[in-house]
């Protein structure tokens, strides 16, 4: 690996159970590049079903003793947690930038964001409030207490290797939940160099537990089935969430997915131009657009779609394409070849239907096969295949439309429903959108809206729950009645 680490000791190769650092049973390991370059960075433990239910059962053996510590124990070694994370935020965006290929600021940026969750839920864990309740009946008194749900698995996506672990175990530990987190195995390192600094932060051995292979369906297997795990938070794509929960059927888990978008982004023409083009290049190239809620389709209205769509391509002319740890980087590579091969075929159909590439379209010649020229499309139409999928690259089709409620009708023409933009300055317009929409979470105006203080989660087929805000630990807890009688 060519980039030192302050503290070696993050770079871990073992999955983390039960407080200990395990190799496989099998003795199997997997390689972990980088994919920028193809370089080879360390061998991971590779594994499987076995070891997974260790993990399930070490979960169980911590979680009566933590759930039995008081609200403020916990948020003191979660706070611990926390200082440790941004203490070693540079080490830990390194690794990120190696595994994930994140340009370095933007993960710097990430693990602080991946921190907040952990802060956050630290002082949530003080306000998990039971009630009492006006009785039915003169001889008893009704309440309520909130306990945490018990032993959570969490299954992990590639695009924030951090802050998707964190906006689960954050309010799950707060709430006296134990967790087994499978991460992405395109990018386990990050949740490794995690659970080393939970362990020492003094989280104690079996609260969080980390399991890293390669056969997904295996692992998985295990945390959906096994009857001790009571919750599963998962984060990743529609498909995959579909047949995650159809296995917890079996067991009646509780569940939270944070599945897939396809997220409009409407330009009015009595938007400001210039903020809604920065809004439109903060929401779609970060992380070189392989994020949930990055814009996937720019609608903007026909009177100023071509003043929108140049200033939008000159904006973007001025994007370096390379490896996240190159000096001005903000465009990284895409997370493997099959990325690109998606991407490439996207664009491809949309240009052979009509549309025009305004910049890029295509893999980048200078950066290398893993990169995808940062591309803004005109003359997009809804018959195209980009229109019906998520891009998880960087570009961004164009879209016209005439009215108010032709945009509308386009933007809500999808089965996903996670996050939606509209720049407009028309108050009326604002609040008639603002609730035509159907999604989880609509920016008005901006581009970035993600935040540890506001409920993220979508509806239809981008998922159900929320996580981050004052709703995010519902997800962990249970509210239990306790009706006391014989008080007449
Ligand atoms: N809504 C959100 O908050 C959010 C956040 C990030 C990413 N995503 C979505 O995630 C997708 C990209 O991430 P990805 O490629 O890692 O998604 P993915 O669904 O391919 O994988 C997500 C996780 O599920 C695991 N997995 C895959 N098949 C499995 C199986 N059969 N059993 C158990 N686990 C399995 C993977 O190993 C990984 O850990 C995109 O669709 C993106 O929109 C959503
Ligand atoms: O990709 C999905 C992430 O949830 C994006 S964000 O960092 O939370 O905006």
């Amino acid at each position: 690996m060519n980039v030192t680490l302050s503290q070696p000791a993050l770079l871990k190769s073992h999955s983390y159970i039960g407080g200990e650092w395990l190799s496989a049973t099998s003795g199997q390991t997997f390689a972990i590049t980088n994919p920028a370059n193809g370089e080879h960075i360390i061998d991971v433990a590779d594994l499987g079903a076995e070891e997974t239910t260790l993990a399930v059962e070490a979960a169980e053996k911590a979680q009566k003793p933590w759930q039995a510590l008081t609200a403020k124990e916990r948020a003191t070694l979660l706070r611990r947690w926390n200082q440790l994370i941004l203490e070693n935020q540079d080490d830990l965006a390194k690794l990120m930038t190696l595994e994930q290929g994140k340009p370095f600021a933007e993960a710097k940026g990430e693990v602080a964001y991946g921190a907040s969750f952990i802060d956050w839920f630290a002082d949530e864990a003080r306000r998990l409030y039971g009630d009492v309740i006006p009785t039915f009946a003169s001889d008893r008194r009704v309440l309520t207490i909130k306990q945490g749900i018990g032993v959570v698995a969490a299954i992990t996506p590639w695009n924030f290797p951090i802050a998707m672990i964190t906006r689960k175990a954050g309010p799950a530990l707060a709430a006296g939940c134990t967790i087994v987190i499978k991460p992405s195995d395109e990018t386990p390192l990050c949740a490794l160099a995690l659970a080393e600094l939970a362990h020492q932060a003094g989280i104690p051995a079996g609260v969080l537990n980390v399991v890293v292979g390669k056969n997904a369906k295996d692992i998985g297997g295990v945390l959906t089935a096994n009857p001790i795990v009571r919750k599963l938070s998962f984060t990743g794509s529609t498909p995959v969430g579909k047949l995650l929960l159809s296995q917890c059927a079996q067991t009646v888990k509780r569940t939270s997915m944070e599945l897939g978008g396809n997220a409009p982004f409407i330009v009015f023409d009595d938007a400001d131009l210039d903020a809604a083009v920065e809004g439109a290049i903060n929401s779609k190239y970060r992380n070189a657009g392989q994020t949930c809620v990055c814009a996937n389709r720019i609608l903007v209205q026909e009177g100023i779609y071509d003043a929108f769509a140049e200033k939008l391509a000159q904006r973007v002319s001025s994007f370096k394409t390379g490896d996240g740890f190159g000096e001005g980087v903000n465009i990284g590579p895409l997370i493997n070849p099959a990325a690109i091969s998606k991407v490439e075929q996207l664009v491809e159909n949309a240009l052979s239907n009509g549309a025009k590439a305004l910049i890029g379209g295509s893999v980048s010649q200078e950066a290398g096969a893993q990169f995808f020229e940062p591309t803004v499309l005109t003359g997009v139409t809804e018959e195209m295949d980009i229109f019906s999928n998520e891009i998880f690259g960087p570009v961004a089709p164009l879209f016209k439309f005439k009215s108010e409620e032709e945009a509308v009708a386009m933007a809500n023409n999808t089965p996903f429903g996670l996050a939606s933009y509209f720049y407009s300055q028309n108050l009326g317009r604002i609040w008639r959108v603002s609730e035509a929409l159907e999604y989880g979470m609509v920016g008005i105006n901006e581009g970035l809206i993600s935040s540890e203080v506001a409920p993220f989660g979508g509806v239809k087929e981008s998922g159900s729950g929320r996580e981050g805000s004052k709703y995010g630990i519902d997800e962990y807890v249970e509210t239990k009645y306790l009706c006391m009688g014989g008080l007449a």
